[in-house]
């Protein structure tokens, strides 16, 4: 079986004068965690966007184990295998976790509304699975004692493990982590990194990660992708990047806004 999985060629975004994303070319292979770092505005949640069919690309190619994603409707992405989190949290706050997760199995379904009506055996047998399949993801995310819980009423640490749950739940190939520790404290960034070892190493699922805290990006990754103004700077293994004169440049060159350079200092590379 190949180990290839999600391959971008020369991606390019523009909008309008702006090129958000310039040429990107990045592999994430089975059984890996890739991160993406950069600065504000580099180009990040951008290429996050492309590669999960929010956004189309102006030029290059995007393809998961091989399927050219430029003739498939953004939406089906979810359907070849990209599942992903958002930066901001977006969950439905009045429903159960359980329900949240479910609408994760909801967006593979087979199953329409007419079919359901129909076919009302096969719908609910269905259903029954998708109910299970829920139920494992809970238990992976140990979050059994919340699981009837309506998400509004938790801890912003636990409705972030909610929604690793739904995007789990949408049988993703690779999963991309937007920014998915910002905001916690750390023994829920702790967590959430135990999580996503075992994502990798259990499900088999390959991650791709949007991180500024560079604690987790050098501790998880095996490989890092670097970006500044939507170029890629360099790629490698995580203190190869780290020591990059390219990556320690961009970083000091964004310091006043951007909290990144400090967490870089901090982690030891860009001293
Ligand atoms: N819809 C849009 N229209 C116009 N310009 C955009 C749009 N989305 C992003 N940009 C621009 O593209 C560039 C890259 O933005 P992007 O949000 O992808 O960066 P980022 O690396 O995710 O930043 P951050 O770390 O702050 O989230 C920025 O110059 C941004 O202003």
């Amino acid at each position: 079986m190949t180990q290839k999985l999600l391959q971008l060629r020369d991606v390019t975004k523009s909008f309008g004068g702006i090129q958000a994303v310039g040429g990107v070319t990045l592999d994430v292979n089975r059984g890996e965690i890739v991160s993406v770092i950069g600065p504000n505005g580099a180009g990040k949640t951008t290429l996050f966007n492309l590669i999960s069919g929010v956004l189309p690309v102006s030029s290059g190619s995007i393809s998961i184990e091989g399927q050219d994603l430029a003739r498939v409707p953004g939406h089906r992405y979810v359907r070849l295998g990209i599942g992903r989190t958002f930066q901001n949290l977006a969950l439905f706050k009045h429903g159960t976790v359980v329900d949240n997760i479910l609408v994760g199995r909801h967006w593979r379904m087979k199953t329409s509304v007419l079919e359901a009506a129909l076919h009302f055996g096969r719908a609910r047998r269905e259903e029954i699975a998708h109910r299970q399949k829920v139920e494992e993801i809970i238990d992976f995310l140990e979050i059994e004692h919340i699981r009837d819980k309506v998400v509004g009423t938790l801890s912003y640490g636990q409705q972030k493990r909610v929604e690793l749950g739904r995007a789990l739940a949408t049988d993703p190939k690779v999963l991309l982590l937007d920014e998915i520790v910002a905001g916690m404290n750390q023994e829920e960034t702790e967590d959430i990194a135990r999580f996503i070892l075992d994502i990798r190493d259990e499900l088999d699922i390959a991650i791709l990660l949007i991180e500024h805290d560079m604690h987790l990006v050098m501790d998880i990754s095996d490989r890092v992708h670097a970006l500044n103004f939507g170029r890629t700077i360099t790629e490698g293994r995580p203190q190869e990047v780290q020591s990059h004169p390219g990556v320690i440049e961009a970083y000091l060159g964004h310091k006043t806004e951007d909290a990144a350079p400090q967490d870089a200092r901090a982690a030891g590379g860009l001293a």
